[in-house]
């Protein structure tokens, strides 16, 4: 059995005492209401790791991720964080090539594979984003564009590198717009991606490996789309940012 996870990507939203206060409301619906095997994972921004983290420690459901690291061991890169100082307050694991950072932050292919380097080498799980922008899609070219960010970023990785990975797959036109893949292009992208990945390192290997789905997924759509076959949870943006929405899209599997 493939490990099934939502993660709440918080993206730049929340003050400290708002981050404690969502967080803390939705450990107490987790702990009260989320029975399966579903691991839940809350990617606050860097400020509020910590004191995140201490709040949802005594509950095993509960992990924490941060939503980006430096490519970076140490040394004079002002304003980044390296994956050692992520793991040192108790992250697990840490968002890497989200199409926000891509875009916005210009990180190429290479800098991701140094970035799923780094953050590996310490022991945190990368949760390793792709997906295509609408031209693609309405190109009919989104399986070649999904699987060159997959090849460029990743296969360089060894067999146990890869073991760590987790893979969310979000398409660009989804995020934030309300707009969600359907359940159907969700499963034949997803599968796409198992089969590249397949290929890239082993059968097993790429059987075990989470798919996330991410791009407007709410409690409306994600039953739907979690039970597909090779949707293994999903990476939420902003129903993460309301504890009962969040709680609800957990409770979807
Ligand atoms: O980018 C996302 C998660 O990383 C998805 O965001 P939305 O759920 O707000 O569309």
């Amino acid at each position: 059995m493939r490990k099934k996870i939502v993660a709440g990507n918080w993206k730049m939203n929340k003050t400290a005492e708002e981050a404690l206060s969502l967080v803390s409301e939705i450990d107490n619906m987790v702990k009260d209401e989320v029975n399966g095997d579903v691991t839940v994972v809350v990617a606050p921004p860097f400020p509020f790791l910590q004191s995140v983290g201490k709040l949802t420690q005594g509950n095993d459901k509960m992990h924490l991720a941060a939503q980006n690291v430096s490519e970076h061991d140490s040394g004079a890169f002002t304003g980044e964080v390296s994956a050692a100082m992520l793991k040192s307050v108790g992250v697990e694991y840490v968002i890497i090539g989200h199409s926000e950072r891509r875009l916005y932050h210009h990180e190429d292919a290479q800098t991701l594979y140094k970035k799923m380097k780094a953050a590996i080498a310490q022991g945190l799980k990368p949760i390793f984003c792709c997906g295509e922008p609408l031209e693609e899609r309405d190109a009919d070219r989104h399986f070649d564009y999904v699987g060159k960010q997959l090849h460029d970023s990743l296969s360089y990785l060894s067999n146990e590198e890869f073991d760590q990975v987790v893979v969310a797959y979000e398409p660009i036109w989804a995020i934030g717009t309300g707009r969600t893949a359907s359940s159907q292009q969700a499963q034949e992208m997803h599968e796409y991606i198992r089969e590249q990945l397949a290929r890239m390192f082993d059968a097993e290997a790429a059987y075990k490996t989470p798919i996330l789905y991410g791009g407007s997924c709410n409690p409306a759509n994600a039953q739907e789309l979690f039970a597909q076959a090779d949707v293994d949870g999903g990476l939420i943006g902003g129903a993460s940012l309301k504890s009962r929405d969040f709680t609800d899209v957990i409770k979807s599997f």
